[in-house]
């Protein structure tokens, strides 16, 4: 490195998402004396406001985007430089800066997050969501567009199919069912009615203790449309320079050219085989135009189940892949198959005084049973703030044991204007066939699923207002034998929460 050092830190974090803010204001606090830098590539820092501790282990919050001089304001030890980090020097501890300056530390935590793992990195007409720039980009895009392409099955796609109006939205999914990464054929059937016309329906709840779902056919196709005007109050409003939250999508208007109507046709089971420009279209076999208007469109995209549809862009929703580059250069970090950071139970790398938090890192210590790695803001969050812990504990020499939230996976979010809880292993994950299922389902009302093991609950996904989820909480933290309950444990007419107490 040629540059010198331009100052040592006692601590520096490398990001100014949630886990490394979070970071930074549990070491703040716990050792106000001490040197913080925090080195952020963007203009902004995320910071959680509205925090509420739901139960034991599920948390709701706000995300804001918020000038970095507000953290300096409240931590008069921490220094916020607006760089990106080129590289890092573990040896001798220290990283240089894209504006060609080095800094030294004695401990350093990674939180550089992650982007999108894009189908093609080439296509201008592929477009990937992960920040407000790009968020605004797509919104600039819709409002002249008449049909989008969303690939992907995961939270994006979940939220952007179901927000989209005035433009076509033709869904690719992998998958038998919608929203794979977040639940199973059960629930998909009970949200599809949500991309259609809204009719309130009263249904008495109706159990459903062995469950069967209909499959689309593979390569299947369904077309949803409805009217958004019918289901809204009022209408989103653009707020200049908001952030990207778990409510990303209510600060921008995601609004096609056309009004009115919003119409989704899902197609399952396929994957995309070729991205075209119009130009490549005309010169390749006339087969694979379908009934597609060559010129028409600005893009073509072939999927595997042979249909070719235009469109004015195609949303690439399909997943994130860990911000390590700049790091791995000259060192010798492990990095997980998912290509994070490999982090132990104190959230240190494989390389000394460097730990990592957030979606850069992969979870590798031995996990409890109940939970598991997503990479979502509360993670984000309760990872940033653990490790913030930890630094702190090495530095005073006190001994510190993997938090209480790693017990328990959880998480609340909002789907198709549904509240959706996921508890544990909700979707039997690595239980094999060694699971059972009781599912309790009220049309347009709730779904309930519970995952039973040797007789204990070690799952639930509760959508709608099902009020639930602290007793399943203290039912899977508890571990009881639930056998003697049998199907009962979902019967409607019991109150379940007196019948536990
Ligand atoms: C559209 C969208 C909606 C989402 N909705 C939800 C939701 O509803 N609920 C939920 O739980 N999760 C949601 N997520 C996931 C959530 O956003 C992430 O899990 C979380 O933000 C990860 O936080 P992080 O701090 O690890 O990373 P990030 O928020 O990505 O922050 C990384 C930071 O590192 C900085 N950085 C990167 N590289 C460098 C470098 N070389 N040098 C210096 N700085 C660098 C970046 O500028 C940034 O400040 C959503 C994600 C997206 C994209
Ligand atoms: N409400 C919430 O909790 C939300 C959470 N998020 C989080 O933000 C991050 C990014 O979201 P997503 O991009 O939706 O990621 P994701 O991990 O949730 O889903 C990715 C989806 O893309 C599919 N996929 C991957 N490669 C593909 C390919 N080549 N072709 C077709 N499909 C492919 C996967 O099967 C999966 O369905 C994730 O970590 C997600 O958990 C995002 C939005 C909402």
């Amino acid at each position: 490195m040629a540059n010198r050092k331009e100052k040592t830190f006692r601590f520096i974090i490398v990001g100014g998402g949630i886990a490394g803010v979070t970071c930074v204001e549990q070491l703040s606090s716990q050792i106000p004396s001490a040197d913080v830098a925090l080195i952020t590539a963007g203009p902004h820092i995320k910071t959680v406001t509205n925090y509420r501790q739901v139960s034991k282990t599920l948390e709701e919050f706000d995300v804001e985007e918020q000038a970095s001089s507000v953290l300096e304001e409240k931590f008069p030890n921490l220094t916020v430089i607006h760089s990106a980090v080129k590289s890092l020097h573990t040896r001798s501890h220290s990283l240089e800066t894209t504006d060609g300056r080095v800094f030294g530390y004695e401990k350093l935590c990674i939180c550089g997050g992650g982007r999108p793992k894009l189908l093609t990195q080439e296509n201008p007409y592929v477009l990937g969501i992960r920040d407000t720039d790009s968020a605004q980009e797509l919104q600039k895009r819709l409002s002249k567009a008449k049909r989008i392409v969303v690939v992907g099955n995961g939270g994006i796609a979940l939220e952007l199919v179901y927000e989209v109006e005035g433009c076509e939205v033709i869904w690719a999914v992998k998958d038998k069912a919608i929203g794979n990464t977040f639940f199973d054929a059960g629930a998909a059937q009970f949200l599809i009615p949500s991309l259609e016309a809204d009719k309130p329906e009263k249904d008495t709840p109706c159990k459903r203790p062995r469950y069967t779902t209909e499959e689309p056919a593979p390569g299947g196709s369904h077309t949803f449309t409805a009217d958004r005007n019918a289901r809204r109050q009022g209408s989103s409003s653009t707020e200049a320079g908001s952030a990207l939250g778990p409510d990303w999508h209510e600060g921008i208007v995601l609004q096609g050219s056309e009004q009115g109507t919003r119409r989704v046709s899902l197609e399952y089971q396929c994957e995309v085989e070729k991205i075209f420009t119009s130009e490549e279209l005309l010169n390749s076999p006339p087969q694979t135009l379908g009934h597609e208007n060559v010129g028409s469109w600005p893009v073509y995209i072939k999927l595997t189940n042979g249909k070719t549809f235009g469109c004015d862009f195609v949303v690439s929703a399909t997943g994130v892949v860990p911000n390590t580059e700049p790091f791995l250069h000259g060192n010798n970090f492990a990095l997980a198959d998912d290509g994070g950071l490999q982090v132990d139970d104190h959230m240190m790398t494989s390389e000394p005084d460097v730990y990592a938090a957030g979606d850069v890192c992969t979870a590798c210590w031995e996990h409890s049973p109940m939970w598991q790695q997503m990479r979502l803001w509360t993670q984000a969050r309760q990872m940033g703030w653990y490790a913030g812990r930890c630094m702190a504990a090495q530095v005073l020499s006190e001994p510190i044991e993997l938090d209480f939230c790693f017990e328990l996976f959880s998480h609340i979010t909002k789907f198709f204007n549904y509240k959706v809880v996921l508890l544990g292993k909700f979707n039997g994950q690595g239980l094999g066939s060694d699971h059972e299922l009781l599912v309790r389902c009220t049309k347009g009302l709730e779904y309930v699923k519970v995952v039973l093991s040797g007789g204990r609950m070690v799952g639930a996904v509760l959508i709608g207002e099902t009020d639930l989820e602290e007793t399943f909480e203290n039912l899977i933290l508890n571990e009881m034998d639930l056998t003697p309950y049998g199907e009962e444990l979902l019967n409607p007419n019991i109150d379940i929460e007196d019948y536990f107490d």
